[in-house]
This record gives C-alpha cells, sequence and structure tokens, in this order.
C-alpha cells in the first residue's frame, strides 16, 4: 500500500499468525527493490488490548519508529476495506500513543482518512535535539555545517523531525543535509527526519523529506504534520486553517487545532497489490 507514494509492505498479523523471527531483518528483506519487494519499510497490523488495532513500523534500514503518518492512514483503509473495525472511526495505537482515524469511503471503499495526530511535541529534550536550553522550543536555532549557517525548527509529531525553510523546494540541499544529519548526527540523538519547506503563503507549503532510515521518499504524513507546526511557529501560516502541503507524491491537507493542540492529518491511501512472500534463509 502506499500514501501519495510513500510505500511499505504490511503484513496483516490480525487473521494471520506473524510467526517471524526478526522483523527488522524481514524489513531489510523486503525492502530491497532487487532481491525483495522494493519499499520504504514494513509496517505490521496487529490487535491492540487498548485500542481497535494496532500498527508498529520499520524503515528500510530495519530501525523500528514510533509513528507513521502514511502508514496510519493505510492500516486505517485496510483494516476498514477488509472489515476489521466495524465504524467508519477507530483508534490505531502506535508506539507514541492511540491515533483515532476517520476513513471517508466511495461506494463502501476507504478513498481518504483523517487522522487525529495528537499534539506536537515542542520541548527540546523530548523531540530531542541535543543542547541548551532544555524544556524549551527550538525554533529558527542556527547550525553551521562546512562554513555555511542554516536554520531549523525541529518538531516531534512521536518521531523527530528537523525542517529547513528554503526559498526554492527543487534547490533544497535535501541529499548533502539529509545524509549528514538524519541517522548519526549528534546533535539529534535519536536521528531526525530532515524536512526542506517551502512557504508559498499562510495556507500553502511545499515539503521534501530525507527520512531516518529510509532516505529520500516520495512523502512522509508525520513530516507533513512537522512542516505545518514549524510553518506556525515560524509565524509564516496560522492555526485553525487547512494548510495544503505539496509533497513530491502528491498533497496533504493539515491542520493544527488551536482548541485541543491537536493536529489532523487528512490524505489518501491506497492499496496496490497483496500476495505471498518467500522468506527464504
Ligand atoms: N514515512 C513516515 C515516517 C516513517 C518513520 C520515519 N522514517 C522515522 O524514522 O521516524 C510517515 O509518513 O510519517
Amino acid at each position: 500500500m502506499h500514501g501519495l507514494g510513500n510505500c511499505y509492505i504490511y503484513l496483516d498479523g490480525i487473521t494471520r499468525d506473524l510467526t517471524v523471527s526478526s522483523f527488522p531483518e524481514l524489513a531489510r528483506r523486503v525492502s530491497d527493490p532487487y532481491k525483495g519487494i522494493g519499499s520504504d519499510g514494513l509496517i505490521l497490523i496487529l490487535p491492540s488490548d487498548s485500542a481497535d488495532v494496532q500498527m508498529r513500523i520499520f524503515n528500510k534500514d530495519g530501525s523500528e519508529a514510533m509513528n507513521c503518518g502514511n502508514g496510519l492512514r493505510c492500516v486505517a483503509k485496510y483494516v476498514y476495506d477488509h472489515h476489521l473495525v466495524r465504524s467508519k472511526q477507530f483508534l490505531i495505537e502506535t508506539r507514541s500513543g492511540n491515533k483515532q482515524a476517520t476513513v471517508h469511503t466511495k461506494d463502501g471503499i476507504v478513498e481518504t482518512v483523517t487522522v487525529d495526530m495528537g499534539e506536537p511535541i515542542l520541548e527540546r529534550e523530548r523531540i530531542p535535539v541535543a543542547g541548551t536550553p532544555k524544556g524549551q522550543s527550538v525554533i529558527e536555532e542556527p547550525l553551521t555545517i562546512a562554513d555555511e549557517v542554516y536554520r531549523f525548527t525541529a518538531v516531534s509529531m512521536g518521531n523527530p523531525h528537523a525542517l529547513f525553510f528554503v526559498d526554492h523546494i527543487q534547490e533544497a540541499p535535501i541529499h548533502q543535509l539529509g545524509k549528514l544529519l538524519a541517522d548519526t548526527a549528534p546533535l539529534f540523538p535519536s536521528g531526525a527526519n530532515i524536512g526542506f519547506v517551502q512557504p508559498l503563503s499562510d495556507h500553502e507549503l511545499n515539503y521534501r523529506v530525507w527520512e531516518r532510515g529510509s532516505g529520500i521518499t516520495q512523502a512522509c504524513g508525520t513530516g507533513a504534520c512537522a512542516s505545518a507546526v514549524a510553518a506556525i511557529l515560524e509565524e509564516r501560516a496560522r492555526k485553525d486553517i487547512p494548510i495544503t502541503i505539496h509533497l513530491d507524491g502528491g498533497d496533504l491537507t493539515i491542520e493544527w487545532q488551536s482548541t485541543t493542540n491537536h493536529v489532523l492529518m487528512t490524505g489518501e491511501a491506497k492499496t496496490i497489490c497483496d500476495g505471498v512472500y518467500f522468506y527464504e534463509h
């Protein structure tokens, strides 16, 4: 399945027993486009004790993430289309808490999904970003790399994002900074998804991303939420109005609500095919 081209292999652990010795290893194998299937990672759909279903997400390199926006919409589509939930609104457990999904259908099949992504995390040490002052947000912080000064705003949507605002999205240094900062930089002790944002108006922006654990992807749902939050923190956009985020794979609509402090994400979810994968050793 994919959400705006952010593609994962989904394993149904609700109707089947998943007896796999190592999910990180399986994630690395299925993601390989030559010896596997080819994807940005692996997502497990599992029973839950605290919600209607549970999602676990493994990046292409086998690392497990706490959250995945495009994954949440696809899991919502899968469980509704396969009659594993009864109503159009239900809870999905993630490692960063339970998220409420609402599916929008055409002829009984899910086309788009809205997910309440909860509150953004803004305190430096909770994102986490190294350094001080602790307990405060990280907004337009300078970062010098090879004599060049960049500025970033950091936001966690359960997973860490660093957002760099640029004038032209196609000229963003995504290869240079993504590779350098996403997985091993001391500044981001848990790694970070490195995003680039070009504001177009107070309710529209372009966004591209180098994802921690997966590299450049066509889209990142949590990253789209984080880019909208960062734009609002930098006073380039406003709360309580839907913000259209243009990603390489298509558009998402994000709204940060002031009454609840929650971020809502709406966008497509698509099924490509299903089948049997031979896990050979
Ligand atoms: N593509 C996802 C995010 C996947 C996890 C991310 N790479 C991380 O390690 O935090 C999304 O749509 O949010």
